[in-house]
């Protein structure tokens, strides 16, 4: 029997589950079905907004049927979609289930991209199953060596206790992909500082091995029968020294990842840096009536200077909500739905690092500034870190760790672009309450 609906969504994380529940909010009466390999979905709760874009909430899990009972007319289907047949709008999946709609979207999110894959000694931390792999894995071992730069390894780091972590890292400062070198020394002095905060258990052995280059595959060594202890796996790093653990964890990236998507009409375009589906201002793919939305997707559209992708809740949940309204506009046949917020006019992300609050606003790191533009720093040791980026006396990005109470300014010198020259001297002056300033 084939399962029709006007509106499909294949996936239940943060931009799936965004989607639906948008779109149940225009069109209550119309079904929408969200076909997801987990019986989890990722629910958003306790939201709340600090400034007209950065927006602060939580992500929990409930049963996907749970979930739907609370819409009208949605339904959730656990199933894993291998195929998307565009020129019949068909889903296929992997039970045999054929799935018809009218407008659906791909909301797949990505899977980890891996040093090593199908190795018994490598883990990659993506969802509930993994990370109870990975808790499980962690009872009996004394050591492990963590590998990347990024959200997850800086989470880890500062979560794990009772252990021994060897941290490789390629680049010169930690947690690069967010921050830069300056900021990374600032929380290099709370690796070992009392926590802000409970976290797993005992006391952490830190070893911070030297910021230096994993070699690939070829690093990733059998037990040493010679040596005087023996571990599962060892890691040779690039400067000759091995290093021995009970397993390797891979906290190196994601990789989009979507079902086979067939059409004699169009093919589906993929971004070429990064593979994900490329999507248009609207949200579409290069395929009839098939959207993406999420972690997914790559937007393709001619995208403000200030804004830039990262793979984010906040932007899976921004992409998923813009996506169902889109999907709306087409099935009426309305004109393009325009930007309805500034969601997409300023890149902001609020998350926390080593207990601290973590803002980044803008092209906090510069991002295609080149090396052309003026930086304005602020620094209390164990306290707050604050930089902004100036570019022709115009605000371009920031940096703002800890309580610093500047993030509405500053968003709002990001979407004005108020000459700032005359000011600029004063812009962080602490004695100064900017926010009074700029009223
Ligand atoms: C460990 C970890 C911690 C993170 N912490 C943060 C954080 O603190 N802050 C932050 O902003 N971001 C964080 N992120 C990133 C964030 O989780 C992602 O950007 C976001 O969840 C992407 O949402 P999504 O809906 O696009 O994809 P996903 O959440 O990956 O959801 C994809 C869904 O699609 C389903 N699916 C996939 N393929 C198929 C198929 N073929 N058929 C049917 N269903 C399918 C999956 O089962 C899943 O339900 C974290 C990521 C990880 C891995
Ligand atoms: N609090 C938050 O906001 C959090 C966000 N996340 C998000 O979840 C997703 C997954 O997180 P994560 O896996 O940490 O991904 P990230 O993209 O954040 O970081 C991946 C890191 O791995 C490095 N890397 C990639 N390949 C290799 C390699 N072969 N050897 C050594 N290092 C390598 C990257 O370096 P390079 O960039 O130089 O290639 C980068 O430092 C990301 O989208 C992340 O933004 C996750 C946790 C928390």
């Amino acid at each position: 029997m084939v399962i029709e609906a006007p509106f499909v969504i294949i996936g239940g994380g943060i931009s799936g589950v965004t989607c639906a529940q948008q779109l149940q909010a225009v069109c209550p009466d119309k079904p929408v079905l969200v076909i997801s390999r987990s019986p989890l979905v990722k629910r958003i709760g306790n939201i709340s907004c600090h400034t007209q874009i950065l927006e602060h909430f939580e992500v929990s899990e409930s049963q996907g049927e749970t979930w739907a009972e609370e819409f009208p007319n949605l339904k959730v289907l656990i199933g894993n979609v291998d195929l998307i047949n565009a020129d019949d709008h068909m889903a296929h999946l992997s039970s045999g289930q054929l799935v018809k709609y009218k407008k659906l979207c791909i909301c797949s999110g990505g899977t980890p991209k891996l040093i090593a894959e199908n190795h018994p000694h490598v883990l990659g931390i993506r969802d509930t199953e993994s990370v109870q792999l990975f808790q499980n894995r962690l009872k009996d071992a004394s050591r492990i060596i963590l590998v990347g730069n990024g959200g997850i390894a800086t989470e880890l780091v500062y979560e794990l206790e009772g252990i021994q972590v060897i941290w490789v890292l390629k680049d010169k400062s930690m947690t690069a992909t967010f921050v830069d070198p300056g900021a990374g020394q600032f929380f290099l002095h709370q690796v070992n500082a009392p926590k802000k905060k409970e976290t797993i258990s005992k006391r952490q052995q830190f070893n911070l091995s030297g910021f230096q280059t994993l070699t690939p595959l070829s690093a990733l060594l059998s037990p040493r029968k010679e040596s005087k202890e023996t571990w599962p796996l060892y890691v040779e790093l690039t400067n000759g020294k091995i290093y021995g653990c009970d397993f390797l964890v891979s906290a190196t990236g994601v990789i989009p990842s979507f079902p086979k998507v067939l059409s004699k009409v169009t093919e589906l375009k993929v971004s070429p840096e990064d593979v994900g589906i490329m999507v248009d201002k609207e949200m579409r793919t290069s395929v009839a009536d098939v959207f993406a939305a999420g972690d997914v997707c790559t937007p393709a559209w001619q995208r403000s200077p200030l804004w830039f992708q990262m793979r984010l809740w906040t932007q899976a949940r921004q992409m998923g909500h813009h996506a169902a309204n889109c999907m709306v506009a087409s099935f009426k046949n309305e004109q393009g739905h325009t930007w309805s917020d500034f969601a997409f006019e300023v890149f902001a992300h609020m998350t926390q690092f080593f207990g601290f609050k973590v803002v980044l606003l803008g092209l906090f790191n510069g991002q295609g500034l080149g090396t052309d533009y003026e930086v304005l720093l602020r620094v209390t040791k164990g306290e707050e870190y604050v930089k902004a980026i100036l570019k022709d006396g115009k605000l371009k990005g920031a940096i703002l760790i800890g309580d610093t109470n500047l993030e509405e300014t500053f968003e709002n010198l990001l979407l004005n672009q108020m000459d700032l020259s005359p000011f600029k001297d004063d812009l962080l002056n602490p004695n100064i309450d900017i926010e009074d300033f700029f009223d």
